[in-house]
C-alpha cells in the first residue's frame, strides 16, 4: 500500500518549519539466538515530524508502534536507515555522544517506570543527577517542573502513594528535566481511565504549546489522536500505510484500515440486519448504501433535501453523527439512496461535487 503523503507540506508562502524528527529508510528486524529468520517488525519507513508538532502513530497490537518509537532514541537500534533528531544524526554517533544527544529526547511509558524507592522529587531529579548537575541547580529546576505538572504538594510522596494519573505526571516532569526538544510517548494514557486520560492529554498539549516541544506518540486509541495530534500516521504490519492531517484523517481516511479505525471510534456501522443483506456489486434491482462524510460549509447546507429534489432519489438515513474534531465540525451519515441506477449515480456525483466524501458500502435489493 502506498503512503498518502509523508511530509507536512507548508502552505505556499509560509516559512518552512524545521524538521525535528527525521527517519529515513528505518527498518528493524529482531533476531533470536538459534533462529535463522528474524521478525521483521518494521519495514523501511520514512517519517518526518516538524518542530513543534504533535504527531501520532496509530495501529493495532503488533503493528510495530513500540518498535518505531524506540528506534527514534535508539532504545532499539534500527537494522537499516538513519535517525536524525534536531539536526543531529543519531545513528552515526559514538556511545558517549549518543548518551549526550538523548538528553534532548524525553520519553514516557504506559507503566510510568518510576523508581519506587525514590520520592516524587528524587524521581524527577534523577536524570539531572546522572548528568552531574549540582544539588542547588537540581532544586531550582525540579520545583518548577513539579508545579508545571500540578504536583508541587506531592514532592516528598512515594510513587505507591500516587494515583496512575499522578504517576504519569511525575514521569512527564522527569522526562522534561533535561530540557528536551522532543518528547516520545509510548502508549502514555493506555493504563489510565478516560477522565485521567483527558487530563494527561491536556497537560501534554499545554507543554507542547508552552515549551514548543515536539511530541511523537504511539497509541491504539483514536480519542488520543483526535484530542491532541496535529498529524497522524497509520501503521500496519510494520509499514506506515497512511499519513494525514488529523482533520483530513477523520473526514476521509485513505485506507480500509483507516476507515475501520474511524468507524469503530464513531460506532458508525450500518445496522447488522442491513450488513447481512449488503451485496458487493449492484444488480438490476438494487440501490446503494453509502457512507457520507462532510465538513466545513457542507455541514450546514441542506444537501439531503436538495438531493431528493434535484436528483429525484429518496434518502433513508440509517445513522448520522456530528463530531467536533479540534477546530473542525465533521458530519457523518450512513444512508440508503433509493432510486433507479441512473438517479442514484447522479445523486452520488452530486454529493461529490459538493465536497462530500462518498463511500459506497454495498448494495441492497429493492423491495418493489
Ligand atoms: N524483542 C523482540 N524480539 C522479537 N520480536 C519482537 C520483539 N519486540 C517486538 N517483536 C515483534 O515485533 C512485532 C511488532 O511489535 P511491537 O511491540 O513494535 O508492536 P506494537 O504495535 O507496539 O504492539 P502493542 O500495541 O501490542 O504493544 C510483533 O510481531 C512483535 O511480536
Amino acid at each position: 500500500m502506498a503512503a498518502r503523503r509523508l511530509t507536512a507540506r507548508p502552505s505556499p508562502g509560509a516559512t518552512p518549519v524545521a524538521q525535528m524528527i527525521r527517519l529515513q529508510n528505518v527498518s528493524k528486524t529482531y533476531f533470536t539466538k538459534g533462529k535463522r529468520d528474524g521478525v521483521e517488525a518494521l519495514k523501511p519507513v520514512d517519517l518526518h515530524v516538524p518542530q513543534g508538532q504533535i504527531h501520532g502513530v496509530i495501529g493495532l497490537s503488533g503493528a510495530g508502534k513500540s518498535t518505531l518509537i524506540r528506534c527514534v532514541n535508539l532504545l532499539e537500534r534500527p537494522t537499516t536507515g538513519t535517525v536524525t533528531v534536531d539536526g543531529q544524526e543519531l545513528t552515526g554517533l559514538s556511545r558517549d555522544a549518543l548518551n549526550q544527544a538523548r538528553h534532548r529526547i524525553g520519553m514516557i511509558f504506559q507503566h510510568f517506570n518510576l523508581l519506587t524507592s525514590r520520592t516524587v522529587f528524587d524521581n524527577v531529579a534523577l536524570p539531572l543527577e546522572l548528568m552531574g548537575v549540582k544539588k542547588a541547580e537540581i532544586r531550582e529546576r525540579v520545583t518548577p517542573l513539579l508545579e508545571l505538572v500540578g504536583l508541587a504538594d506531592k514532592a516528598s510522596h512515594y510513587p505507591a502513594q500516587l494515583s496512575g494519573g499522578q504517576k504519569q505526571r511525575v514521569a512527564i516532569a522527569r522526562a522534561l528535566a533535561s530540557r528536551p526538544r522532543v518528547l516520545l510517548c509510548d502508549e502514555a494514557t493506555s493504563a489510565l481511565d478516560p477522565h485521567t486520560t483527558g487530563a494527561i492529554l491536556e497537560l501534554l498539549q499545554d507543554i507542547n504549546q508552552k515549551l514548543g516541544l515536539t511530541i511523537l506518540l504511539i497509541t491504539h486509541e483514536m480519542e488520543v489522536v483526535k484530542t491532541i495530534c496535529h498529524r497522524v500516521s497509520l501503521i500496519s504490519g510494520g509499514e506506515l500505510v497512511e499519513e494525514a492531517d488529523v482533520g483530513d484523517f477523520f473526514t476521509a481516511p485513505g485506507t480500509r484500515l483507516g476507515r475501520d479505525f474511524l468507524n469503530d471510534f464513531l460506532e458508525l456501522e450500518p445496522p447488522r440486519t442491513l450488513v447481512e443483506r449488503l451485496e458487493e456489486s449492484p444488480g438490476a434491482k438494487t440501490h446503494p448504501v453509502v457512507r457520507l462524510a462532510f465538513s466545513g460549509d457542507a455541514v450546514s447546507t441542506p444537501l439531503i433535501s436538495r438531493l431528493a429534489r434535484e436528483c429525484g432519489v429518496d434518502v433513508s438515513i440509517l445513522q448520522a453523527k456530528v463530531e467536533s474534531i479540534q477546530d473542525r465540525t465533521l458530519g457523518l451519515m450512513i444512508a440508503e439512496l433509493m432510486g433507479d441506477a441512473d438517479e442514484t449515480r447522479r445523486a452520488i456525483a452530486y454529493l461529490e461535487t459538493h465536497d462530500l466524501k462518498v463511500e459506497v458500502l454495498g448494495h441492497v435489493q429493492r423491495d418493489d
